[in-house]
């Protein structure tokens, strides 16, 4: 009987054993960059706080902040025994970079859990993402997840969205409707639009990885972000918003102090912690 308290004492303790990260983060030496410290931080507590025991396929979303988080994954030891599903290009390397196994959406249409990073996360868990341009895939993966978890450095936790995050809302457009939309943009009140450009690596806007143009619409504070989201959906032309509501069920701040900071959905509330 003791023995087998023991032995069953023991499977557990493998267990988890086997989901432990193998490098505590207190023996990790300091970045010298105090915000990628921050985007550190916050990415390796969501993993280690949220990350399944027995995991089937993750979601593995973009950005600076999420390098960390594929950085953490591929720290665990029965990394081979799950597949990632990427959000973009740039998340399909950090899947294959950190010795990951690579799915796809289509393969595998159920995830059990989603990190990602953000533009802006507001008090209620709203976020503006597409920063990076891949909100189309970002929101597809998170969707199809039972749980969706956030990301973030200081700089992007926000009362309401709109206020910090001034570039505007990414909007993925299809490229011949760009001017029908901007038009109606214009209608809709946004304060600032802007063709997003491929900067000096290209000539002209850039283009997803669905092949469309985005455009970046700030409408000052969203007062009612999937009011707002809904209505820029029915306008044609318009394939996706940067807009994430009612989805995140957490979000983690790595923030400037060195601690990290998180709002966790409980229940019909928004705690903060
Ligand atoms: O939505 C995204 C990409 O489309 C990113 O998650 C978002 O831009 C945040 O990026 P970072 O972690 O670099 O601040």
């Amino acid at each position: 009987m003791l023995l087998r308290l023991f032995g069953s004492k023991l499977l557990s303790f493998q267990r988890s054993f086997t989901k432990m990260p193998l490098i505590p983060y207190s023996q990790l030496t300091p970045l010298s960059d105090p915000t990628e410290e921050s985007k550190r931080l916050s990415a390796y507590k969501a993993v280690d706080e949220n990350f399944p025991d027995t995991p089937k396929v993750i979601g593995i979303g973009s950005g600076s902040t999420v390098i960390y988080v594929a950085e953490r994954i591929g720290q665990l030891d029965n990394k081979r025994d799950f597949i990632c599903i990427p959000t973009g290009f740039q998340s399909k390397n950090l899947i294959l970079d950190n010795g990951l196994l690579l799915g796809s959406i289509e393969q595998y249409p159920e995830l059990d859990i989603t990190f990602d990073g953000a533009d802006e996360i507001d008090s209620n868990l709203n976020a503006i993402k597409g920063g990076g341009a891949c909100l189309f895939q970002e929101k597809l993966v998170a969707y199809s997840s039972k749980k969706f978890v956030l990301v973030a450095d200081h700089r992007k936790k926000s009362s309401d969205l709109g206020k910090k995050w001034i570039k505007g809302i990414p909007i993925e457009v299809v490229p011949s409707a760009y001017v029908y939309v901007e038009n109606k943009l214009k209608e809709y009140g946004a304060e600032t639009i802007t063709l997003r450009q491929g900067g000096s690596a290209k000539a002209g806007p850039i283009i997803t990885d669905n092949n469309n143009f985005l455009i970046d619409a700030h409408f000052g504070i969203v007062s009612n972000p999937r009011e707002l989201h809904l209505k820029l959906k029915n306008t044609l032309g318009i394939v996706e918003t940067g807009i994430f509501t009612d989805h995140a069920k957490r979000a983690y701040f790595g923030e400037k102090d060195g601690s990290v900071t998180f709002r966790t959905i409980e229940g019909d509330s928004v705690l903060e912690i």
